[in-house]
């Protein structure tokens, strides 16, 4: 299990997006105490802008908390790598469920995404914008009620990931963030951007859960933002009037003609009252003049450095801007997942295909002026502090793990039998066992219970949506531009950096061409000539030369004392003596002998001999 801060161990992938991968993760001091942990791409955790902007809405993050909202638990950063660790929700997106189980009734879709708009209203009053609303950005958690029935509770998760995605440094030529199938016409257009792309997220979502589609489709990513800007959604029949007047008031191309989260949660009730077949004539008469009830947000809150400026955009229409402006080069070709991952734009790879998971297109001409950001090329201000702040997390955690017990080396696992798939095409996440949603029920940190849904047989069923209880009204202050906070590093001085490693010159050997066995044959004619100089100087400085001469006398006598016993015992056996043609074998006078007698010089050794 690879460490992630000085808390949390990584334990599996849950899946994957363009952002980044989701972990299960432990919580080191917490025993039996899980997390999901969304440990962010290298490409964003490489970008200082990014860093510093995760660092500075660390507190927004935090502090956002809801029912209907996965919470934000931490935020870590430590040496290269950026995470965000969450509560971990033990239930299946609903993308993947939509997949799995078809479209939702009228009821269930209105009551779903009505807790969706409620969270958002949560969050719009605090200043965020979700800005990447989809079905896979909705967790289905499953609540059990005090009569044992289960619930499904649906989160709102990423909040803040679009945002960060979104850093100057990512889109320094105002590239577009997002998911083309659920993006507003404002952002595909580089306008300003406010809580109203959230609401036209929610219309595009609601559609998809009646109908089982996105409204506007197109054969690659081009064509759907043209969609967006240029179509007018169309009514299917199976979609409730009522329902279909909120859903076309969501998805309004003017933001300011959508309604607020809040009026838009209201409204999508009261259709939900009045379309059911139980439903009173006086709910399906209220359901009916639902339009009155979705009242436009008179103080949108606003996504920061985004468009040419509030003032110009907050009332622009969508014919102000010139259409074939969005159009991205070299993006008109390809196949096109609607449901592709959100997408982040780095102008380098401008060229990359549409059927890429993550999108990449170019500028929008005409887009926001990137402020102080545009066009910076130089080191970014927020740098030093950056390397401060990773310098104090390399100290929590400087561990190697080998690959094969690295997790992050390690891809997420395939159902077996389940065809492999290019990375960055279709659905990362989905095809996982289904283990990873066990049966029992799992603690959460904010102490409630969720399990996994008992799986459907059959037809697909309309899941059981019970209406949650209403939240009180939140007083929370409207938004404000965040000023740029200082970052303050830690009281002690920043540390010098680390100077380069000087690596010691490779010695090279005196012989660079290598010869195999000349090592070995050096060392013998070393140990030769050592040999040779050492028995010269034995031969003159001893009374060698004359323990030779002696033994050689010494051998003489033996020999010839040989040869006489030889002939003597030759003379009693009768024979004719043992010289040159004797049969008899002569150890003295073998061929070999000879011939080593004769080589090596000492020609007294042939004189013992027959022949001598
Ligand atoms: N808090 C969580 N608890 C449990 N599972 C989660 C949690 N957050 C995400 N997941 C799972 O991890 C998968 C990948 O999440 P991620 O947010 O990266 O994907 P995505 O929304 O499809 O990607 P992106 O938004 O980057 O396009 C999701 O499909 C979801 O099932």
């Amino acid at each position: 299990m690879r460490p992630v801060g000085s808390k949390y161990l990584l334990e599996e992938p849950l899946g994957r997006g363009a952002t980044g991968t989701v972990w299960r993760a432990q919580v080191r001091d917490e025993a039996g105490s899980t997390v999901a942990v969304k440990v962010l791409k290298e490409e964003l955790a490489g970008d200082p802008d990014v860093v510093m902007r995760f660092l500075r809405e660390r507190s927004v993050l935090l502090r956002l908390r809801h029912p209907h909202i996965v919470r934000v638990r931490d935020l870590v950063v430590e040496g290269d790598l950026l995470a965000l660790v969450m509560d971990l929700v033990d239930g299946p997106d609903l993308h993947r469920y939509l997949r799995e189980n078809g479209p939702f009734t009228p009821v269930a879709a209105a009551l779903l995404t009505a807790a969706v708009a409620d969270a958002l209203a949560a969050s719009h009053a605090d200043g965020v914008v979700h800005r990447d609303l989809k079905p896979a950005n909705v967790l289905l958690a499953t609540l059990t009620g005090e009569d044992g029935d289960e619930r499904m509770h649906p989160m709102l998760t990423d909040f803040g990931i679009a945002r960060l995605a979104d850093s100057p440094g990512v889109t320094r030529t105002h590239e577009f963030v997002g998911t083309p199938a659920y993006v507003a016409p404002e952002s595909a257009q580089g306008r300003p951007q406010t809580s109203a792309v959230d609401i036209y997220g929610a219309g595009i979502l609601l559609y998809e859960l009646v109908t089982g589609r996105v409204p506007f489709q197109g054969e690659n990513a081009i064509e759907v933002l043209q969609a967006h800007l240029n179509q007018q959604p169309r009514r299917p029949s199976t979609v409730p009037e009522p329902l279909w007047t909120v859903i076309e008031r969501c998805l309004r191309k003017e933001p300011a003609q959508r309604p607020s989260a809040d009026s838009l949660a209201r409204a999508l009730r009261v259709v939900a009252a009045g379309v059911g077949v139980h439903a009173t004539p006086a709910a399906a008469e209220a359901a009916l003049g639902v339009g009155a009830l979705l009242a436009p947000d008179e103080t949108p809150t606003l996504v920061p450095g985004t468009g040419q400026g509030a003032a110009q955009g907050a009332g622009g229409g969508s014919g102000d801007a010139d259409p074939t402006q969005v159009l991205p080069h070299g993006q008109s070709g390809g196949s096109y997942d609607p449901n592709a991952a959100t997408s982040v734009l780095p102008s380098e790879g401008a060229n990359r295909p549409a059927a890429d998971g993550t999108r990449v297109l170019p500028p929008v001409p005409g887009g926001q002026p990137g402020g102080q950001q545009s066009g910076q090329q130089g080191p970014h201000p927020w740098e030093s502090q950056l390397s401060a702040a990773r310098q104090r997390n390399d100290q929590t955690e400087a561990r190697y793990l080998p690959p094969e017990m690295d997790p992050l080396f390690r891809r997420p696992r395939r159902q077996p039998g389940q065809p492999a798939q290019p990375e960055g095409q279709g659905r990362p996440g989905y095809g996982y066992p289904q283990q990873q949603y066990p049966q029992q029920q799992r603690q959460q940190g904010g102490g409630q219970g969720y399990g996994y849904p008992q799986q459907q047989s059959g037809p697909p069923q309309q899941p059981r949506y019970q209406q949650p209880p209403q939240q009180p009204a939140q007083q929370q202050p409207r938004y404000q531009q965040p000023q740029p906070q200082r970052y303050e590093p830690q009281q002690r001085p920043p540390a010098a950096p680390e100077p380069p490693r000087q690596h010691e010159p490779r010695r090279r050997s005196a012989n660079p061409v290598k010869i195999p066995g000349l090592g070995c044959l050096k060392g013998c004619l070393t140990v030769i000539l050592v040999m040779v100089v050492l028995f010269v100087i034995v031969w003159y400085t001893t009374p060698l030369p004359h323990w030779v001469d002696s033994t050689r006398n010494l051998w003489d006598a033996t020999s010839s004392w040989a040869h006489s016993a030889w002939d003597k015992l030759s003379s009693i056996t009768g024979d004719s003596g043992g010289g040159q043609g004797d049969n008899t074998p002569n150890p003295l006078n073998t061929p070999d002998l000879n011939g080593i007698t004769g080589q090596n010089g000492l020609g007294g050794l042939n004189g013992l001999n027959g022949n001598g």
